[in-house]
């Protein structure tokens, strides 16, 4: 039984993607469902999680950019997704993961579509989408309201020792093709943020598709699977909040569509649920009752869930005389600072605590590996003495190492990740390093991994776990891919009117993900559009 009218369009997923997909199709006139299984984040959508400083104010604590790093030991506001949703560190709010993220919004260089992506897909067929979404998404590279640049001690020091020294080119990171080719150059973050606050797609493109009389949001919706008929989606069952264990089941239109942008964790894991995916694992969560459709009509792909990525994440901890370092705090922040923001939006809370970022690729025969490097304003566990930065590394496209999304015997996803199980992949991050270290000044110096380590050591260093090496950032993607989980219009194979669209059909991209993935939402619009069923 349907609840309600059906829909021409449900998208199962506020985040990034499932936001843009919503507001485009009902701008195309489409009567259009998002559900969301998670609650309000910023302001403007009722979040009111915050500290007591920022009381009496339109703000939220995820408005505030200089909040970001209490995420991750802070949980007020249930942000975060809990242990029986997803088996990993994501947001399940209004925003996805963009309401908690550090909101880096870096333009992928051209050539990662020329190079990873399929014919319809290249750079020059991306070109309507970038411009489309760069007419919708503010950012900036200079985020305090009153235009001046803080805590620039890092800056300085980095530009000396990777300009001057390791002949990275300065520029702004996101503007023109010779800029964002994100290949040795160096300059300053660019941040989805405006007047000094988070933007994203919820204060953007959420706020054009909540004007619109055909569009509706549901929060506190979760999605257990598509209900379909063989290889037709009907609607999706839905559990809602609160609720032990009844669920409803919303339903579209014949023609309509259902558009899963879970994200790519939890999307695998929705196809899985739907009976599409791996047979094994089909067969195993069946005995478990969770997938509904008998087996003969059960989709065998084994592409769903597979090859997901992240980038695999090395802290190095430097230290120099001329930085001061700088540590953000949730509830005590410097006096003058917790001012600056609060009458003017300005100083280190308007933003995220990034300094410097700077991109170089390695040459590996024929192949290439990217690698980007993001400086933070402070030191992290053992090193937090005043001068001390932090260097994150990350290695990004072009890697070999992927993992899986598996499920654990619950049914709830679980992504591996099997960082440097290619040896290429480690060898090339640590020449990475290794170039750099090359041109360190003699008054910059790293304070857990050796100055003059060899690109073996690098090598073994960064492949061997410790607090500082192999950390997952959380940036997943490539799990259900173009060309073998979906089609190249985003649609799941073997169906007719389910597709996805969100982090899990991007190959591993050059840069953090969110800018890519609300390139690729819009991109997969314009083709899910122009279908002629
Ligand atoms: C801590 C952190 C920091 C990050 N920093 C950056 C950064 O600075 N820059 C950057 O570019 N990237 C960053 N990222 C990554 C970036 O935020 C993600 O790549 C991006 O948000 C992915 O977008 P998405 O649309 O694929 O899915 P998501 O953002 O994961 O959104 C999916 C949404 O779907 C909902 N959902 C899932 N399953 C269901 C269901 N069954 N029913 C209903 N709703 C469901 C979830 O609750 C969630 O809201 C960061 C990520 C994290 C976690």
């Amino acid at each position: 039984v349907c609840s309600g009218d059906p829909w021409d369009v449900i998208i199962v997923g506020s985040g990034p993607a499932g936001i843009i997909v919503a507001d485009r199709m009902s701008e195309a006139g489409k009567k259009t469902l998002l559900l969301e299984q998670g609650g309000p984040s910023y302001y403007t959508t009722g979040g009111r999680a915050r500290p007591n400083w920022v009381d009496n104010t339109e703000l939220s604590r995820v408005d505030v950019p200089g909040l970001y790093k209490s995420i991750f030991s802070n949980s007020e506001g249930n942000l975060t997704c809990p242990p029986d949703i997803v088996n990993s560190f994501q947001g399940c709010t209004v925003g996805g993961s963009t309401a908690i993220n550090a909101g880096l919004f870096f333009q992928p260089p051209a050539s990662d579509w020329d190079r990873y992506f399929p014919d319809g897909w290249k750079n020059s067929d991306m070109q309507s989408a970038i411009k489309k979404l760069g007419a919708k998404q503010p950012s900036t590279d200079n985020p305090s309201y009153d235009g001046k640049r803080y805590l620039q001690s890092g800056y300085v020091v980095a530009r000396q020792w990777l300009v001057e020294g390791a002949g990275y080119k300065e520029v702004a990171l996101n503007d023109g093709p010779e800029n964002h080719c994100k290949s040795k150059v160096f300059g300053h973050p660019v941040y989805n943020y405006e007047g000094g606050q988070r933007s994203g797609p919820v204060k953007t493109y959420l706020q054009s598709a909540l004007q619109r009389e055909n569009f509706s949001l549901k929060t506190g919706a979760r999605v257990l699977r598509v209900s379909r008929d063989s290889e037709t989606a009907t609607g999706v069952e839905v559990q809602s909040s609160g609720s032990n264990n009844a669920t409803l089941e919303h339903c579209i239109k014949e023609g309509g569509r259902v558009i899963l942008s879970a994200g790519a964790i939890l999307s695998p894991q929705l196809l899985m649920w739907s009976g599409i995916g791996d047979s094994e694992i089909l067969t195993n969560i069946s005995a478990q009752g969770l997938v509904k459709v008998p087996s003969p009509d059960w989709i065998n792909n084994t592409a769903v869930g597979d090859k997901v990525f992240d980038n695999p994440n090395t802290f190095i901890e430097l230290f120099s005389e001329a930085i001061s370092s700088y540590d953000y705090k949730f509830s005590d922040p410097v006096a003058a600072d917790r001012d600056l923001y609060l009458q003017l939006r300005s100083g280190p809370y308007s933003f995220a605590s990034q300094t410097s970022a700077f991109w170089d690729f390695i040459q590996q025969g024929d192949d290439v590996v990217g690698c980007q490097g993001t400086i933070d304003s402070s030191g992290y566990m053992d090193y937090m003495k005043n001068g001390t930065i932090t260097l994150n590394v990350y290695g990004t496209s072009g890697l070999r190492s992927t993992g899986r999304v598996g499920l654990d015997d619950k049914g709830i996803a679980l992504p591996s990740a099997n960082f440097y199980a290619d040896k290429r992949d480690a060898q090339a991050v640590a020449t990475f390093i290794h170039n750099i270290f090359a041109a360190l000044p003699s008054t910059l110096t790293p304070l857990n991994i050796a100055k003059n380590s060899t690109l073996e050591q690098l090598t073994t260093w960064l492949s061997t776990w410790s607090p500082y090496t192999m950390g997952n950032v959380q940036h997943w993607s490539s799990s259900c891919r173009i060309g073998s989980c979906v089609d190249v219009d985003a649609k799941v194979v073997g169906m007719k009117n389910l597709f996805v669209v969100d982090a899990s059909i991007s190959a591993p991209l050059t840069t953090n993900p969110a800018m890519g993935t609300m390139i690729i939402a819009e991109r997969a619009v314009e083709r899910i559009l122009a279908l002629k069923s």
